[in-house]
């Protein structure tokens, strides 16, 4: 039997499945293809919804999802759109860590595309065979630092698509436009090279001298091809992800969700935790676990905070202390420190601090920001240390997936008395403490890559700025009232996503035009030109 390839049934794009009115059935020729009764996409939402309940554990629900987005498109992202927060669990951290870990084993189908360094020199004709007629944004990770994982080579094809899923949901990307890229530059962890499911290339990490050309040549073909396109580099290990940031952040339009992202999310989360504890900005006293790109991101970004209160970077510097599996970072305490790291690195201590608890019994932070992957890094004596000393700690434990948090949301409250200001990276349920509800808050890039690549694909930026990422901050924190603030909510809802992001792609845009940086002429009202290029997932929006 010679297949269609237009076969509408079995392309997700166009399939509406039990959707198709009599009307499309005999036009297209699905007579008899379907069981009779025409459905809509509410009265398919439903089924799916509750075929989504009956699983058992989060991994086959993740699997359902996406088996569902290769079936049909507009049901799955109106099904996600419409329960973002029971599915963003699923489709993103912790649930897609897991699904990344065991990528080969689950694998159905092929989505996004693969380069590898045998395909050197071949990848901009490679980028020919992508179906799509064009590609709006390209979120590309090497595997090489999954979430907290660590090195998980190609098996991290979860996550440029999980992402991108959110870009969609979340920002209004049209879903066909959107692309998940995997550089496959090897991977250093053995259990995959010797797992016989791993599907990716079989040998340890090139070396700089290939893996460096090996992305400008991605880089350079993909702009080649789709001029306008924003990249997101995602979940590239610190080794090479502030080389590729600097060297490319001024020549193309991309950013990196981990670094600027990340830094973005927690500067929102911070502002509104400084309104929450009512201290001025330079009262505060930063302990920050972890070093890596979140961490230094997250810092740089705060930074902002002091530069707006008039006070010298000098100055504002000494107001962050970096711990890292060595202990305080110092000038003096005698290893080589990478140059992020040096930034940071305190001048004033003549004596060393081999712990995070020494450090936090010698700083006695305001705030204690984790950052460092390690799950449970966070411990009570280090945070009823911490809470002895502020009345109002601010207790950011980041790192995903859950395992890796630094501390749980219930033992942030429970040994602080209630008295903390948390968030983690990964969701947390409410916790009942003492007769009251804690809600936590989820400080994670989700709430600003959206929006911000919203704006600067709608726009046509020549780049990212610092300007751009710190406008999504703020327009972020606005969203919390000041009554909300001292509650300790620091981040608004998620089912609010949507109209999150369009404020800020609007406030980022506007930046954007403020800097000369937008190429698209200025539109009458910036507003209606992003709702307009939103997609919304419905039958209507589609060709047939
Ligand atoms: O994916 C997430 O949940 C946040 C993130 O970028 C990371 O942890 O690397
Ligand atoms: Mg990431």
């Amino acid at each position: 039997m010679q297949s269609k390839p237009s076969f509408v049934l079995r392309n997700p794009s166009v399939n509406k499945g039990t959707g198709f009115n009599n009307e499309e059935r005999e036009k297209l020729g699905l007579k008899g293809l379907l069981p009779p009764k025409v459905e809509t996409l509410q009265e398919q939402s439903d089924r799916a919804l509750s075929q989504f309940t009956s699983f058992n554990t989060n991994l086959e629900r993740y699997i359902f999802l996406n088996c569902l987005r290769d079936r049909n498109e507009t049901l799955f992202y109106y099904l996600l759109s419409n329960n973002l927060e029971l599915m963003m669990p699923i489709i993103y951290t912790p649930t897609v860590g897991e699904a990344c870990q065991k990528f080969g084993n689950e694998f159905r189908f092929a989505q996004g595309m693969y380069f590898a360094s045998r395909d050197k020199g071949n990848i901009r004709a490679m980028m020919d065979n992508w179906p799509a007629d064009g590609v709006d944004i390209i979120v590309v990770s090497d595997g090489s630092r999954i979430l907290g994982l660590g090195d998980l080579g190609t098996n991290g094809m979860g996550i440029p698509v999980g992402k991108l899923q959110l870009y969609v949901a979340g920002a209004g990307f049209h879903p066909t436009r959107t692309l998940p890229v995997i550089i496959d530059s090897g991977t250093n962890t053995k259990k995959y090279l010797e797992d016989k499911y791993y599907l990716g290339e079989r040998h340890p990490r090139i070396p700089d001298s290939e893996y460096y050309p090996l992305v400008d040549e991605f880089l350079a073909a993909a702009y080649n091809k789709w001029p306008k396109v924003i990249v997101q580099f995602e979940d590239i290990s610190n080794d090479h992800c502030f080389t590729l940031l600097d060297e490319y952040r001024n020549k193309y339009l991309c950013f990196n969700d981990d670094i600027q992202g990340t830094g973005s999310v927690i500067l929102s989360g911070f502002i509104n935790a400084v309104r929450s504890v009512q201290k001025p900005i330079k009262e505060h006293r930063m302990v920050f676990l972890g070093a890596g790109s979140a961490g230094i991101g997250v810092a740089d970004c705060i930074m902002s905070l002091f530069d707006e209160a008039g006070i010298s970077k000098e100055e504002a510097r000494k107001s962050f202390w970096f711990v890292d599996s060595k202990g305080l970072i110092t000038t003096t305490r005698g290893d080589e420190l990478t140059s992020q790291k040096k930034q940071y690195a305190r001048e004033d201590y003549t004596y060393q601090l081999k712990s995070l608890l020494e450090v936090v019994r010698d700083v006695k932070p305001t705030a204690i920001i984790g950052l460092s992957g390690i799950g449970g890094s966070f411990t009570q004596e280090i945070i009823e240390e911490m809470a002895k000393h502020v009345e109002k700690p601010i207790v950011f434990a980041l790192s995903n997936p859950t395992t890796n948090a630094e501390c749980t949301a219930e033992q942030a409250y429970q040994w602080t008395d209630g008295r903390c200001i948390f968030a983690s990276g990964s969701p947390f349920k409410p916790v009942e403490y003492k007769g009251k509800t804690f809600v936590p808050g989820q400080g994670n890039n989700m709430y600003i890559f959206p929006g911000l690549g919203l704006a600067a694909s709608v726009c046509e930026a020549k780049h990212v700025t610092d300007a751009m990422i710190i406008t999504a901050a703020k327009t972020l924190a606005s969203f919390v009232e000041d009554s909300e603030v001292l509650t300790g909510k620091i981040y608004p809802g998620l089912q609010h996503i949507r109209e999150i992001s369009t404020r800020i792609a609007v406030k980022v845009i506007e930046k954007a035009y403020e800097e000369g940086m937008a190429q698209l002429p200025r539109p009458a009202c910036i507003e209606t030109l992003v709702k307009s290029r939103q997609y919304i997932p419905n039958y209507e929006n589609s060709n047939n």
